[in-house]
């Protein structure tokens, strides 16, 4: 009796009914844990709308940008998340875990989410998934790596001189060639082995077409190193874009579903650099290919019509022998060092993740440091100098391709401060970096915040704080990290401490417990090319009046950057020896 009374008047008033209970929802957004003291967009205080309509129009860093500049260091920017802009708050927040949004970043592996060093919020799993592989990225390893950077750099050189020097009139797309470069480097790193993008001068297998579709696609969701480094089988659909509502996340990757297709063995969308990753195993490991194989049949016996892969190795292939030691075989040590912890998977994940985490991100710091150089002439013309000097004086190992060792560019201080001004004006990560507060809640920059709040920092708000790194902010001066010179005593002292401070600011990596592990291996690759392009080209805008163009999907990636080449005489030693290969003067 009274459920027909209740149900006839919620037919009567559903309007009502409905009008009464979003207002409700949308009041208690406003209030939630107090956030309301803090200003913001009043909409976005409202619901998390507000910030997938901000990140799906692509220019989500010029919005946070702005609206610190208006309302001061701490901005709500959903009904639960706030912005910091305020250097103070990065030690306290980078020390907070990551929250429930990254799990969003899991992908699926045989319908169960699998969570990567990136994606994890589990703090034990990500100690010990690091403390196994920390080893392959510390800086003593880069020694080893650096014959691989070696390989594909000359490659790069001659088949820019080959494409864009001897073939007249080509013009270069600079960010696209530069993604190619980074795609191969990172697979000769992990692999022993390239993809042959700068071989074939192609998109192989329309891994960067595909990988540009899915930024677009994830970015809305949350940062979308997402299904990319936990990556062995991304089942993503590029075409949908949802939020920054990590919920939607369930209605399309992870509903049920799609989940149970997935572990029927129904649905596999895995993606190329995952399928290269597990023949690249396969053939290391017998027993691996042996369990493809096996895999393969039952999928055929399961009317899968789906073609095997060219790249999935039979059983009888024998295993690979790698002369020296890449990526996976550390990751393949750590396995027989800790089976475990170490299983098969992860050691699958962490090989994709490399291209995933190392080609995007490097490619747009290179554009970057070539972009800014090539709009600022004095600068470029600077360090045309610097590279110059130094071969005059016999820097360089190398007068013949124009290749520079890491150790030489270690040599060459304004090429150091070129780089690192190229990170502060355009870090490759355009979102802020989130984490969530403790059950308690935690005071961060004087501000007292309640448990379960996300909170977090954007390097593009961090890199232009005026009080750290002066008031021409959105310049490109290298300067501002070197001592000027000719200074000496207590002046001298001070502009060493202010260089210092700019240096510990810098967050293009991330900051605290789960900064980039790569960090060294991009270091590597960047240091190298830049001087030893530079050292054999002359680089200039196709249409020096045309800007690039930038789209954030989580990672600020360029486009029409286009240039032409013209080559450089190398600049040899004075007094005309050239110093045996390897054998460098310092
Ligand atoms: C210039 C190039 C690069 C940039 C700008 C960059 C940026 C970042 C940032 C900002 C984070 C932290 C994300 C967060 O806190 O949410 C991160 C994490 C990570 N990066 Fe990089 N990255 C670069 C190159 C690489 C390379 C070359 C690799 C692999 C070879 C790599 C692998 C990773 C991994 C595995 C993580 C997760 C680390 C953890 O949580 O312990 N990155 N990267």
């Amino acid at each position: 009796m009274i459920l027909n009374t209740i149900i006839t008047l919620l037919a009567q008033h559903w309007a009502a009914v409905v009008f009464s209970l979003v207002l409700a929802w949308l009041v208690r957004n406003r209030y939630h844990n107090g956030l309301n003291k803090y200003p913001g967009p009043f909409l976005a205080s409202l619901t998390d709308w507000w910030r997938f309509w901000d990140v799906y129009k692509q220019r989500p860093e010029v919005t946070h940008l702005a609206l610190h500049k208006k309302h001061g260091k701490v901005v709500r920017l959903g009904p639960n998340v706030l912005s910091f802009s305020d250097p103070e708050a990065l030690k306290v927040i980078y020390g907070l875990n990551k929250g429930d949004f990254y799990i969003v970043q899991q992908s699926v592996v045989k319908g169960t989410s699998l969570p990567s060093l990136f994606s994890t919020t589990d703090n034990d799993f990500h100690m010990q998934f690091r403390r196994c592989v920390n080893s392959a990225f510390a800086m003593s390893a880069l020694v080893q790596y650096e014959p691989f950077v070696d390989n594909t750099t000359k490659l790069f050189l001659k088949q820019t001189e080959k494409l864009y020097v001897d073939a007249k009139d080509t013009a270069c797309d600079f960010t696209r060639w530069l993604q190619f470069y980074a795609f191969d480097v990172i697979g000769e790193i992990t692999y022993s082995k390239r993809h042959g993008f700068v071989e074939k001068n192609e998109d192989i297998d329309g891994i960067v077409a595909y990988l540009t579709k899915l930024f677009l696609y994830v970015a809305p969701v949350g940062p979308p190193l997402s299904s990319l480094i936990s990556n062995p089988r991304v089942n993503v659909s590029p075409n949908k874009k949802i939020g920054q509502i990590p919920i939607l996340d369930k209605w399309f990757l992870k509903n049920p579903i799609y989940l149970t297709l997935s572990e029927w063995g129904l649905i596999d969308a895995t993606f190329p650099v995952a399928k290269f990753a597990r023949a690249r195993m396969a053939e290391r490991l017998p027993e691996l290919a042996k369990s493809d194989a096996a895999e393969l049949k039952k999928k055929s016996s399961n009317k899968d019509k789906s073609p095997p892969s060219p790249l999935l190795p039979t059983s009888e292939k024998a295993p690979v022998v790698v002369k020296s030691p890449d990526l996976l075989s550390k990751f393949l040590a750590a396995r027989e060092a800790r089976p475990d912890f170490m299983t098969d998977t992860l050691v699958q994940t962490m090989a994709v993740s490399m291209a995933f985490a190392g080609s995007e991100t490097t490619a747009i710091s290179l554009s970057s440091v070539f972009y800014f150089l090539l709009r600022n002439p004095r600068t470029l013309n600077k360090l045309y100098a610097e590279l110059d000097a130094a071969a005059r004086k016999g820097v360089f190992s190398d007068y013949e391709s124009g290749l520079v060792t890491w150790h030489e560019s270690q040599t060459l201080p304004y090429l150091d401060a070129c780089v690192k001004e190229a990170f502060r004006l355009h870090p490759a990560a355009g979102l802020l970096l989130e984490r969530i507060t403790p059950a308690g809640g935690i005071e961060i920059a004087g501000e007292f915040v309640p448990g379960g709040t996300i909170v977090g920092c954007s390097a593009w708000i961090i890199h232009r704080n005026e009080d750290i790194f002066g008031s021409d902010v959105e310049e490109f001066r290298p300067e501002r990290f070197i001592v000027p010179p000719g200074l000496e005593g207590e002046e001298r002292e001070r502009e060493e401490q202010k260089v210092k401070v700019r240096n510990g600011h810098l967050m293009q990596f991330g900051m605290g417990s789960r900064t980039c592990i790569g960090k060294n291996i991009s270091l590597l690759e960047i240091y190298k090319l830049v001087p030893s392009l530079l050292r054999r080209f002359e680089i200039q805008f196709d249409d020096p009046n045309r800007e690039w163009e930038i789209c954030n999907a989580w990672f600020v990636k360029q486009s029409n950057f286009i240039t032409r080449f013209k080559l450089r005489e190398l600049v040899k030693p004075e007094g005309g020896g050239v110093p045996a290969a390897g054998v460098a003067a310092h």
